[in-house]
């Protein structure tokens, strides 16, 4: 049985307002300043932790693990509070998952994003009911872009690595896919410094609907062929 591996944020969701307001809620509270969105979109990727302590950079404060504790705690209290308040699924995404559900695929989400985040959203946006499996950031002892998550998601979903594919929009999934020893689909519309033709996906999708063309493509090449 062969898994599409999802990333969540910038992948599945436009989620990028809703981590924005809380970010820049967990600044000011902490009497720093708000950080314009297009420059948050930049340090999403590695989770909510790197996310302030890359806010905190970029504020030029100095931090150490000690201050970031309190920070990542009101984080996940506002955040979990206003999760889906403009977060919802890309367009097309909803369609594709049903539609590889109903050819078989056995589907999962792994992310950097904290499972007690992660779980609530997927639910909140009724995406949870597509899932064999999903995969946080701390449910392993490492995150992407380490393999450990990505093959824990195609376990988990009772799937095999050989002709899984995971589907992200960051480097650190790339990165992760390329670990896992997995082919990657990448989306062009997430948040990503660079762009991700640049890192050199397997392939490149700017809608979902081309994500089952992208896939198609990928499997009918031999898990392990090499190129
Ligand atoms: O929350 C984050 O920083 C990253 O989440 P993602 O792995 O779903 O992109
Ligand atoms: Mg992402």
């Amino acid at each position: 049985m062969s898994v599409l591996v999802f990333d969540l944020d910038g992948t599945l969701v436009s989620s990028m307002e809703d981590l924005v307001a809380t970010l820049n809620v967990v600044m000011t509270t902490a009497g720093h300043s708000a950080i314009p969105q297009e420059d948050i979109a930049h340090m999403v990727g590695m989770g909510a932790k790197v996310l302030i302590q890359r806010g905190l950079d970029y504020n030029a404060i100095p931090w150490t693990e000690d201050d970031i504790a309190p920070l990542f705690s009101h984080f996940l209290d506002h955040y979990a509070a206003n999760i889906a308040v403009r977060t919802r699924p890309f367009e097309g995404v909803v369609a594709a998952l049903e539609t590889f559900r109903n050819e078989g695929w056995k589907l999962a989400v792994c992310t950097n994003k904290a499972e007690r985040l992660t779980l609530p959203l997927l639910k909140e946006l009724d995406l949870g009911k597509y899932f064999d499996a999903v995969v946080g950031g701390d449910t392993f002892a490492v995150s992407k872009p380490h393999a450990e998550p990505v093959h824990g998601a195609i376990e988990r979903a009772g799937g095999q690595v050989a002709g899984s594919i995971m589907i992200g929009d960051s480097g650190t999934d790339i990165s992760a896919a390329r670990n896992a020893g997995i082919p990657v689909i990448a989306v062009d519309f997430g948040y990503t410094p660079v762009p991700v033709r640049d890192l050199a996906p397997d392939r490149v999708i700017s809608h979902f609907n081309e994500l089952a063309a992208a896939v198609a493509e990928l499997s009918t090449q031999r898990p392990d062929a090499t190129d």
